[in-house]
């Protein structure tokens, strides 16, 4: 069976999850299966190629960016919707070779499973969508974001309470707020013009390494959340239709310190909160 096909069958049945960093924190079984039949399919293609993915880093790989092609995979980006059934669940894989921190993957790719929606990009290929071009829409006004998600619970109350969501300054570039639930297809809208920005202090390198190619190659931009360059590993990233826009957000962004991914690389969270049946 093909590994989206195993999300969709998994997505209405009932499923163990477990917590890792927080209640939003989830992981499942089929978070684990996807992510390690990917790596085998493409470990058997591909012996020397290394991996950066999210279920195997909680079980206590490190997170290392070396010159070697890696692949950085998200099996599951919006397992808490998965879990509870909300639509929007996605697959994340990104590629780069010679340790491109700041410049963009070789390709990205984000399969909305629900939707059955293919997102992806390749280096000065272009960005697609189920075969269409996208393009980002070069406006301001429409904003993605992940308010609940972080490993620190006084982040996300701070997020689900709305302090730190949208600060006031930002309502000059923000007239309306959407929560997909998953970072990746989030990002994606801005790839497609749906939405003209996302920006979030906190994600994972594998939540945001695919989309953030699919951006750039659909005309729109990544950069950190303090306006330096993209770095998918620190944890930082505004994704926006046009620089200008980007430049705003970077602006009037609240920061908190957040550690990044490549620090004290190994982050065994094995173990985790506890476990529901959902
Ligand atoms: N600590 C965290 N807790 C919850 N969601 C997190 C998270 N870090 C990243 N996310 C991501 O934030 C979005 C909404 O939860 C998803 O893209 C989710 O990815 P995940 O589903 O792969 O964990
Ligand atoms: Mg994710
Ligand atoms: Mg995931």
């Amino acid at each position: 069976m093909c590994f989206p096909q195993i999300i969709l069958n998994a997505f209405k049945q009932q499923k163990q999850v477990h917590l890792k960093s927080s209640q939003a924190d989830l992981v499942t079984e089929t978070d684990l299966r996807v992510e390690t039949i990917l790596k085998s399919a493409i470990r058997d293609k591909y012996p020397v190629h290394r991996f950066i993915g999210e279920e195997s880093v909680a079980a206590g790989e490190c997170v290392e960016l070396t010159d070697s092609p890696t692949w950085i995979i998200d099996p599951i980006d919006g397992t808490a919707n998965f879990v509870h059934r909300f639509p929007f669940v996605a697959i994340s894989i990104a590629f780069t070779v010679n340790k491109q921190v700041k410049a963009p993957m070789e390709f990205g790719i984000v399969y909305s499973c629900v939707e059955d929606k293919l997102f992806y990009a390749q280096k000065g290929r272009g960005a697609f969508l189920n075969g269409e071009p996208l393009n980002a829409s070069g406006q301001e006004g429409g904003i993605t974001c992940e308010p609940d998600s972080d490993d620190d619970d006084e982040v996300r109350w701070q997020g689900l309470s709305g302090l730190c969501c949208i600060p006031d300054d930002m309502l000059c570039v923000c007239f309306s707020v959407r929560a997909l639930g998953t970072a990746a297809v989030d990002m994606c809208q801005v790839a497609t013009g749906g939405a003209d920005a996302y920006y979030h202090i906190g994600m994972h390198c594998w939540d945001i390494a695919a989309s953030s190619i699919i951006v750039q190659e659909a005309g729109g931009v990544v950069m950190d959340t303090d306006g330096s360059p993209f770095d998918m590993m620190s944890r930082r990233v505004i994704a926006a239709s046009s620089t200008a826009v980007a430049n705003r957000i970077s602006q009037v962004i609240q920061a908190f310190p957040c550690r990044r991914d490549d620090e004290d690389q190994c982050r065994c969270i094995c173990g985790g909160k506890g476990v529901n049946s959902v």
